[in-house]
């Protein structure tokens, strides 16, 4: 059922797409769903151009023949479409469940507008009962775990980390790093995790996205609802 709502939302998400749009491509369940509808709306002669923000986006969408191009050639784009792990009322997100939140926040960055695409078991009161993702690079692993750890200690919050794919085969992300999935419950200041997780010398990213997304198209049983951040 979610995935039938998902895609309610891609496809409401697909409708605001012009001729002449420098779009982000997000990445994700939901935003597969908007790579389809996108997809048929160019076969029926919509022109647009599109910035993968993965390289599994990047597949499908040229796969589905969706002309497609790099920020480094079009750094500023019109507007990004994306899925979310959570949103609350003031659309801040949690993102990277999929891996992608590095390319995903830069493309979101370099955007006018963001639309979010979520079927409506996103939406939270609170950001953080889905882990939050924080992107790292490989060297000093252990080192910048611990002053991750050290950050939540000091904001009261739970010490749960966990690299994804586990130390055997961490998981790799397109830009060659790796992930640890904080499991913080409630984040109740978003913003202040945010700005001391950025600081640490290590950490590549994380995902908390915060004052990017301009829109967010939410489908559930009652059809599709547009929600502008308070
Ligand atoms: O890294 C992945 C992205 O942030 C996704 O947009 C997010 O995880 C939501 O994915 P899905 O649409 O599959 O729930």
């Amino acid at each position: 059922m979610s995935d039938h709502f998902k895609q309610q939302a891609a496809e409401r998400a697909a409708d605001d797409v012009t001729s002449g749009m420098r779009l982000g491509i997000g990445t994700g369940s939901t935003a597969e769903f908007f790579v389809h509808a996108l997809a048929k709306r160019v076969g029926e002669g919509l022109d647009v151009i599109g910035v993968p923000t993965s390289e599994r986006t990047r597949e499908l969408a040229s796969g589905l023949g969706i002309r497609l191009t790099t920020l480094e050639n079009l750094p500023e784009l019109d507007l990004t479409i994306d899925g979310a792990d959570e949103f609350d009322a003031g659309l801040a997100l949690i993102k990277g469940g999929g891996g992608a939140l590095l390319r995903e926040k830069i493309v979101a960055a370099a955007s006018g507008q963001m639309t979010v695409i979520a079927d409506s078991s996103k939406e939270v009161a609170i950001l953080g009962q889905f882990p939050l993702p924080i992107e790292v690079v490989p060297f000093g692993l252990q080192a910048t775990s611990n002053a991750v750890l050290s950050v939540f200690d000091d904001l009261g919050l739970p010490q749960k980390l966990e690299l994804r794919g586990g130390s055997g085969q961490p998981f790799v992300t397109d830009g060659g790093h790796y992930i640890l999935d904080a499991h913080l419950e409630a984040i109740p200041q978003a913003q202040f995790l945010a700005n001391r997780l950025v600081a640490i010398p290590g950490v590549v990213e994380h995902g908390l996205f915060i004052g990017l997304a301009t829109k967010a198209y939410v489908a559930g049983s009652d059809g599709v609802k547009t929600v502008l951040p308070v």
